[in-house]
């Protein structure tokens, strides 16, 4: 559906010619249009989605097109290649909510108008139809640069604390989410919160160190980066958070006679966090408008933890670079279908499991679901139908769902029976959790369809939203009022006969009701028993006894008859708010199972493989791939790397990777992968490998890049020192490390020294999984000295006037950098390269680099040298 620009005609548009030329087509600059200029200015990924009559179509933006098959494509701007498409066939209004929800879930902006004028009347005059914007839903905030950060949610948190541990609760206000936990470190308590991103967070005021933390533009080694610009918090000292109290609200509140079933009775911080966000949810008013779903609790230590390096540096949820969602590991294996499967794709992603039995039930439902196509592409065709069920069951337990809420919601729920069947041919554990749907489900929608009509209005106080025949009253009352109605409608008749006035007319307006419209030219036949109302320039209006009576009875009529209409739709949404905790249970089986699909489709399309799961340290993986590279890349063009380590008594795997190799060459992205892999195993999913067989990881921990963090202050070499001690400090034998030029940014020896003695410590003392890649090729010398070290190369294949990057890794250390042929490759003139070719093979000739060089003997698994084991640069 192209989109042809008119030119601008109205003086108006003068204005908005910053502004996409698309928006042209507004014939008015209208305070939302305005407001519309500058949502396009800050979000230039926003889109735009136009309502027309029952359906919507979406006016492509820079990024997006409309596909043959009416899919909404949305291509990069950068690289034209595909990033998402959205079905968008004959959209009813009412489904409008769900592919909003999902594209701001998938990190857009979006933009909602409604058609305010008749489509055929303009296309007769001529002109575009006029819309107007109706609603902007934006996911975030802005980066400097004008990207989108990722969305701001609706989390609400309050954290307490008791010596070195904390507890912390919070809820999702648009799904009633209430959930506690308890933290046994600030550091654990704040990669929380990072996780969260809640956009406030009460802080008790005996927290000064996080008081200080969250303070807006803060940054400390544990909140690296600040929580959102919107973020900002609330020192509640009037919230000791007592245990008896907390207690207290909490039974309360769920109407329960023990905590016991919330699995917090044991939990005395988490009980205390949780009670003291329900005490200011209540002081707050906001307890109104959040349908709270029952207190549940969970143990941070069943997850893996990614820190907040690693989250970044592996790209999880964003890329490094430009902070978008385009290139991230999400944005490879989202192929959700619904926007509760994509937020909790989000959460699995961010909180990969540890239990095996977990992850191996996950798997066992993707391998069905790779096995047997047709049941997955049923499933995904009916998830395709089903809303956001979650928030809109949070809307009606809090009363602001609207009818066309509680239509969608009916729809969805209508839809469960028909799903459960489909995964009732399923034998795995999340299609079988999809089979039990309580019968009231269907009871309700059927109920919401019974009561309001298929298409109700926007506004609930305006009637037509309930059918006929549900009440008698009702009835009673809509049939008196269109006898009224039908007296008004033949009124214009009567009058017209009774006066001999032929253009009397009889209208309505809300500051004056009915009237009788007459002309001035015609006032002199007016009857006697007319009164005058108002007087208009070419117009007399006037009323009688009996219209004036008329229009107060029609007026009180309709005004009741809105009023009982409201109250039935008021009390139909109370009862789904009643059946609130049984739905969201439904919810979450139907997220998951969506999760699920998409993650067995990118299995299927990508070729992904099931990875073992074993309690072991080893990490074998066969012919691995990026699945983010790869998947940018043309079929065929990525290269897969193996990768083996964990040493173990049997096997001679080792624990550490020295891995060396050009600029470029890819040390890098096979590092990534790495570490990519083991994250989508936990997380339930298949990895982009021939096979794999994986020992469960407590941590990932990452290393990437130097970055001078110019907020904070600090050097480049600094930031590398903290993250590599805050490595250190925390590693365990079953983390796995990933390091990436560490030791760069500082003069060369002490960098080297610095890059050795890390790659030791963490071979002989800690025995972390670990890979390190490096230019120092003088580590290569570890491994002749400690046995759980092994050497690794990047290949490249060098010809007389070019390097060819061959991106294998295979055993053996790189002799060669090739570093000065990358600057003669880049340009620097000839004279600059022969120059450094001097130095080099000068430095090369007086600095002999004897490192662990003199003849070792092995003892316990280490080298011991006769002398001194570390001489570097020695003459
Ligand atoms: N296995 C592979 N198959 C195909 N292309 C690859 C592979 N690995 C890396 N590449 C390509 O090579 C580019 C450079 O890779 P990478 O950044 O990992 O190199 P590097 O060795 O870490 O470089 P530097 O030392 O300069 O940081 C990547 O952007 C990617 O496009």
């Amino acid at each position: 559906m192209p989109y042809t620009a008119s030119t601008p005609t109205d003086p108006n548009q003068a204005n908005i010619r910053n502004a996409d030329h698309r928006l042209l087509e507004f014939t008015k600059l209208t305070p939302m249009m305005q407001r519309y200029v500058e949502v396009k200015e800050q979000y230039p990924h926003a889109l735009l989605l136009f309502r027309v009559g029952d359906f919507f179509e979406c006016f492509f933006q820079d990024a997006v097109t409309i596909s043959r098959e009416l899919e909404l494509v949305c291509t990069s701007k950068e690289s034209g290649k595909e990033i998402g498409r959205v079905p968008m066939t004959g959209v009813p209004h009412h489904a409008l909510d769900r592919y909003t929800s999902m594209l701001v879930e998938k990190g857009y902006a979006v933009v909602v108008c409604d058609q305010v004028e008749d489509a055929s009347i303009a296309a007769k005059e001529g002109r575009q139809v006029k819309r107007e914007i109706t609603r902007i839903l934006t996911p975030g905030t802005l980066t400097d640069d004008g990207m989108l950060k990722p969305r701001q949610n609706n989390f609400l948190a309050a954290v307490v604390i008791a010596g070195e541990h904390w507890g912390l609760a919070y809820t999702d206000i648009s799904t009633g989410e209430f959930v506690t936990t308890q933290a046994d470190s600030l550091e654990q308590l704040t990669l929380e919160l990072l996780r969260l991103q809640p956009s406030e967070v009460l802080v008790p005021t005996n927290a000064p160190d996080l008081v200080t933390m969250l303070r807006p533009g803060e940054k400390s080694e544990h909140l690296p980066e600040c929580l959102p610009n919107s973020f900002c918090y609330s020192l509640r000292s009037q919230i000791p958070f007592s245990l008896s109290e907390a207690k207290q609200r909490i039974l309360q509140k769920f109407k329960v006679r023990s905590l016991e079933g919330m699995g917090c009775a044991h939990l005395s911080l988490a009980v205390r966090a949780a009670g003291g966000l329900l005490q200011y949810l209540e002081e707050t008013q906001k307890e109104k408008a959040v349908s709270l779903q029952r207190l549940h609790t969970y143990t941070l230590t069943d997850f893996l933890i990614l820190d907040y390096q690693t989250r970044r540096n592996l790209e999880i949820t964003q890329t490094v670079r430009d902070g978008v969602f385009h290139g991230s590991l999400l944005w490879a294996i989202d192929k959700t279908s619904t926007a509760m499967g994509g937020r909790a794709l989000r959460r699995w992603v961010l909180q990969p499991l540890l239990s095996i039995k977990g992850i191996g039930a996950r798997h066992d439902t993707i391998q069905e679901l790779v096995e047997n196509n047709a049941l997955r592409q049923d499933l995904q065709q009916l998830l395709r139908q089903i809303y956001d069920i979650e928030r809109l069951t949070g809307r009606a337990g809090s009363g602001t769902a609207s009818a066309r809420d509680l239509v969608a919601l009916a729809d969805s729920l209508g839809k469960l029976p028909a799903l459960a069947s489909i995964a009732a041919q399923g034998i795995s554990p999340y299609l079988k959790a999809l089979q039990n749907v309580p019968p009231i489900l269907e009871e309700l929608s059927t109920k919401i369809h019974a009561h309001l009509v298929d298409e109700p209005p926007i506004h609930l106080k305006e009637g037509g939203l309930i059918r006929s025949g549900i009440n008698p009253m009702l009835d009673e009352m809509r049939h008196t009022a269109s006898a009224d109605q039908e007296w008004i409608a033949n009124l214009e008749a009567t009058e017209r006969k009774r006066t001999g006035i032929s253009n009397l007319k009889v209208g309505y307006n809300k500051a004056f009701g009915y009237y009788i419209s007459i002309t001035k030219s015609k006032v002199d036949q007016v009857p006697r028993d007319y009164t005058r109302k108002q007087t208009l320039t070419n117009e007399e209006r006037y009323s009688t006894e009996e219209l004036k009576e008329r229009e107060v009875r029609i007026l009180t009529a309709r005004e009741d008859l809105n009023q009982l209409e409201y109250d039935i739709f008021a009390q139909v949404r109370s009862e789904v708010g009643e059946h609130a905790e049984i739905i969201r249970n439904v919810s979450r089986a139907v997220a998951a199972a969506d999760v699920l699909c998409g993650l067995a489709e990118v299995a299927v399309y990508q070729n992904y493989c099931r990875p073992t799961m074993t309690e072991s340290r080893e990490i074998k993986i066969i012919e691995g791939c990026h699945p983010v590279v790869e998947k940018s890349l043309p079929p065929g063009f990525f290269v897969p790397n193996s990768a083996f380590l964990g040493r173990e008594e049997s096997l001679n795997r080792p624990d550490l990777i020295i891995l060396t190799g050009p600029n470029a060459s890819g040390k890098s992205c096979y590092l990534r992968q790495v570490g990519l892999i083991q994250l989508m195993a936990q997380m339930g999913s298949f990895v982009p490998a021939k096979a794999a067989s994986l020992g469960i990881c407590d941590r990932i921990f990452t290393r990437v890049g130097a970055v001078d963090d110019l907020a904070t202050g600090q050097s480049t070499f600094m930031v590398e020192m903290n993250e590599t001690a805050n490595i250190l400090n925390h590693a365990t034998p079953q983390s796995l490390v990933l390091l990436d030029e560490i030791g760069r940014g500082t003069a060369t020896f002490d960098g080297l020294s610095i890059a050795w003695s890390v790659a030791e410590y963490l071979a002989t003392e800690i025995r972390a999984r670990t890979i390190f890649a490096t230019h120092y090729h003088e580590l290569n010398e570890l491994a002749s000295i400690l046995d759980n070290v092994a050497n690794y190369q990047v290949t490249v294949k060098e010809l007389p006037d070019q390097i060819v990057f061959l991106h294998q890794v295979q055993p053996g250390g790189a002799d060669k950098s090739y570093g000065i042929e990358a600057g003669r490759l880049a340009g620097l003139p000839p004279s600059v390269i022969d120059r450094a070719r001097q130095v080099m093979k000068q430095i090369e000739k007086h600095s002999k680099i004897a490192i662990g060089l003199r003849k070792g003997v092995k003892k316990n698994g280490k080298k011991e040298c006769e002398g001194e084991q570390l001489d570097i640069f020695e003459d």
